[in-house]
């Protein structure tokens, strides 16, 4: 027997499982796919918002389940506003394959995280753990070149996308895996970098995940919005370091997540110290500001990681799944157990 729409059922869940749905609740007035609080918030929950009464809630529900069934639907299907939260489906995908979408975030450029994203990846694969890495970094990608891959995605039937696996088997897509050389740049607009981080999370076959960790640009703009309410993470992960300034930008990263009604689920302070070989430590960019932080975000200090130019040599020779550290260890544990995932 086909499954029932229920009034209790989450919006994402519905219109993910049922693509179809979309039009019938834009043909209702419930503009809710599009926004990112829809991958929340249940159908009564999206009518009561919009005003609608009860016998309208039992119209909508109605023509969902006809919807679903291919048969008529009472109102004119309106075409749903497109790029503005949608959750978009997964590749192939009979419901959602991958467990936990995390994105790492900061409003502030260099304080690492691509650095964290990748480390955090390879001490969850080490873990056994199934990892992708989407590398949201369209203009400036550093993925594949700290993982050391050249080579291409494969393109499978339906013009779907194979993602490169690593030495380790972590799953990575990047833009410069699709330039002919490395440093050619990518031009574009807003719209079009938006369409491509769309495409890496809807038309790449991931596969079943435990993770996937999307690897955001700085800033608040096009694609931090983009994944915020296109993709709408399971939870952010924010990046800083202790310089006044990196966090007074960071703010605005936090700022937007909440915003956009998302989840932080832990702070990273990266280059918040330097230790000598004899074990003694100097803050070379100032005092940690994790505490303000956790103030601020009222999420966990995941990590405060050292700066370590063996790290940043194995980045740049694109063997970061070598680099061996009790800080990025403590990071994993902390992430894991702030998100309570037994395997
Ligand atoms: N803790 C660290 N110790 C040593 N080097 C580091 C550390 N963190 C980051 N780096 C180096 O600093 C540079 C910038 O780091 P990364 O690319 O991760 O920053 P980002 O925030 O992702 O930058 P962008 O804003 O360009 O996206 C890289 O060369 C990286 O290897």
């Amino acid at each position: 027997m086909a499954e029932l729409i229920t009034a209790d059922m989450v919006i994402h869940d519905v219109v993910t499982k049922h693509p179809e749905t979309v039009k019938v609740f834009h043909g209702h007035g419930l503009p809710c796919t599009a926004c990112a609080v829809g991958s929340r918030e249940s159908i009564a929950g999206g009518a009561r918002t919009h005003r609608l009464p009860p016998e309208k809630l039992d119209l909508l529900l109605k023509d969902l389940n006809a919807a679903i069934k291919g048969e008529p639907v009472s109102v004119a299907p309106k075409k749903a506003p497109v790029g503005r939260g949608i959750p978009l489906t997964m590749a192939s995908g009979s419901g959602r394959k991958i467990k936990h979408v995390i994105a790492v975030m900061s409003g502030k450029g260099g304080v690492g995280k691509s650095l964290v994203t990748g480390l955090l990846a390879v001490s969850l694969r080490r873990q056994g753990y199934r990892v992708g890495v989407l590398d949201a970094d369209i203009t400036g990608p550093s993925m594949a070149r700290m993982f050391g891959l050249s080579a291409k995605p494969t393109m499978l039937p339906d013009n779907r996308i194979r993602p490169v696996e690593s030495r380790g088997g972590i799953k990575v897509i990047s833009m410069n895996m699709f330039l002919g050389e490395e440093s050619d740049p990518v031009i574009w607009r807003g719209p079009m970098v938006a369409k491509a981080i769309q495409q890496f999370y809807s038309d790449v076959e991931w596969d079943q995940l435990d993770f996937l960790l999307v690897d955001l640009p700085p800033g608040t703009s096009d694609a931090p919005l983009t994944v915020m309410q296109a993709v709408v993470p399971d939870g952010v992960v924010i990046v800083s370091s202790p310089q006044l300034l990196a966090t007074m930008v960071v703010k605005k990263c936090i700022n937007m997540v909440r915003h956009l009604k998302g989840t932080i689920i832990g702070v990273v302070e990266n280059m918040a110290y330097f230790e000598t070989p004899s074990g003694e430590r100097y803050e070379i960019f100032g005092p940690s500001q994790g505490a303000e932080l956790v103030a601020i975000t009222g999420a966990p200090l995941l990590a405060q990681l050292p700066i370590d130019p063996q790290v940043a040599a194995l980045c740049d020779a694109g063997r970061v799944e070598e680099y061996e550290s009790s800080a990025y260890q403590l990071l994993a544990e902390n992430f894991l157990n702030t998100l309570k995932i037994k395997r």
